[in-house]
């Protein structure tokens, strides 16, 4: 058995991410970038008023001074002329300040007549000015390549006048459930069987991570039939099949892999839930054998699946994030294995959350996956610990899981 941390370094280790392929901006959201973006303008492209008054010259503004107003200046319509001693030009928010204006006078600080404004209030020169390039300049680097795309990155990319996107593909990623037992949802159920659970949670989550999920059809416990459906998802970027990872005489997934050419890196992690997880190649694509234990599967996806989507996506890839959180029960000492404990999340004290351990952990219990908000963090060999002893955390919720 191998840690945790060295199997995610394998699995990081041997993936790249996919091709570059271009994108209209609404379409880069949540995607790597490939290139970075720079921009194609300066911005503001001229110093433009903030508010909505009059482009003065500070000098003339004094309480009570009358000034002329000689023309306007609304957004996207520049006034021609300049601003003398005495005069000031309408002006509207995003407007250009015309030559000879230094300040805006806000309209709330001026009475207007038809031709003449009244100030009641002294200006400051530079006062609600943006200046040219207060943004950006032309040929500025807005966003590095290798940025996971926000949508206030999709704002900054269209503000710098870039229609297309460079970014990664999404990684297509084929999931491949199997077992006698299972059943798509909805399907007739074997006798003795169960609804496939896990071929749907995953296909949510590898859309979380970023990817593009391909359910396969599900393959019974049969060497010939994984086999094949192996096969549909060569031309994927990974492949994740779900159960058969085990020893029982039914789990299949290396047996029937071996002879379509599978390499296998590494089989069995010291970590629970998900000891039997497999990985390893199956020609150019990438093959993770997660356990069928529903929650197995889904906690060796949080630690392994949703990092190589990462790594896949453009990203370095990296362990999921943990807070400081305090043990809401007693824990007992934890052996080699490194243990993941579904918990709720409830306020504790001083803003430290108080992270409350189901007492029943089986992983095939999908309840209290579902209504987990965190996995507690017992390191192999970590000693008993008692109620309010500080713990780490994965809080689920940041993983959109
Ligand atoms: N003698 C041993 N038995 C087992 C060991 C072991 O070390 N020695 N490991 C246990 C652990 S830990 C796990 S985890 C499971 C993993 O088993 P497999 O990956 O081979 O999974 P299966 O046997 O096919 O199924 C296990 C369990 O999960 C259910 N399942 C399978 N696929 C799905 C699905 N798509 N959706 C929902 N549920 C699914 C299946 O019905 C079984 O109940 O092995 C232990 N055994
Ligand atoms: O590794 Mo298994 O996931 O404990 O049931």
């Amino acid at each position: 058995m191998i840690s945790v941390e060295e199997a995610r370094a394998r699995i990081l280790a041997a993936l790249t991410a996919t091709p570059s392929e271009t994108v209209p901006l609404p379409a880069g959201w949540g995607r790597v970038l490939a290139l970075p973006i720079l921009a194609r303008l300066t911005q503001p492209p001229a110093d433009v008023s903030a508010m909505d008054g009059y482009a003065v010259r500070a000098a003339d503004v004094t309480e009570g001074a009358r000034l002329a107003v000689i023309g306007t200046a609304p957004a996207g319509h520049p006034f021609a002329g300049e601003v003398g001693a005495g005069q000031a030009v309408r002006i509207f928010t995003g407007g250009i300040v015309p030559f000879g204006a230094d300040a805006i006078l806000l309209q709330e600080d001026a009475e207007a007549t038809a031709s003449t404004v009244l100030v009641k209030e002294a200006a400051r020169p530079g006062r609600w000015i943006r200046r040219r390039g207060l943004d950006f300049a032309e040929g500025e680097e807005v966003l590095s390549a290798g940025r996971r795309l926000t949508a206030r990155d999709i704002g900054l990319a269209a503000a710098a006048n870039t229609p297309w996107l460079a970014v990664h593909r999404a990684p297509r990623i084929g999931i491949l459930a199997t077992g006698d037992e299972i059943a798509l949802p909805g399907d007739p159920i074997p006798r003795g069987g169960i609804v496939s659970s896990n071929a749907h949670a995953l296909a949510a989550l590898v859309r979380a991570g970023g990817g593009d999920p391909l359910i396969l059809p599900i393959a019974p416990d049969d060497s010939q039939a994984i086999a094949e459906a192996a096969r549909a998802a060569r031309a994927c970027d990974m492949l994740v099949t779900t159960g058969g990872a085990s020893v029982g005489d039914h789990d299949l997934v290396q047996s029937a892999l071996g002879p379509e050419g599978f390499a296998l890196d590494f089989w069995k992690i010291a970590m629970r839930p998900g000891k039997p997880l497999i990985w390893g190649r199956l020609g150019a694509t990438p093959v993770l054998g997660l356990p069928g234990n529903p929650v197995s599967a889904l906690v060796c996806s949080v630690l392994f699946l949703i990092p190589a989507l990462d790594r896949l996506s453009g990203l370095p890839g990296a362990p999921p994030r943990t807070i400081r959180a305090l043990a809401g029960a007693d824990l007992p000492e934890n052996d080699r294995r490194f243990d993941h404990l579904r918990a709720t999340l409830q306020p504790g004290p001083e803003g430290i959350p108080l992270a409350i351990p189901f007492p029943l952990q089986d992983s095939s219990m999908m309840k209290t996956l579902a209504r987990a908000e965190a996995l507690i963090l017992r390191a192999p060999g970590a000693p008993a610990l008692q109620t309010g002893a500080p713990v780490e955390v994965i809080p689920l919720g940041d993983l959109g899981l």
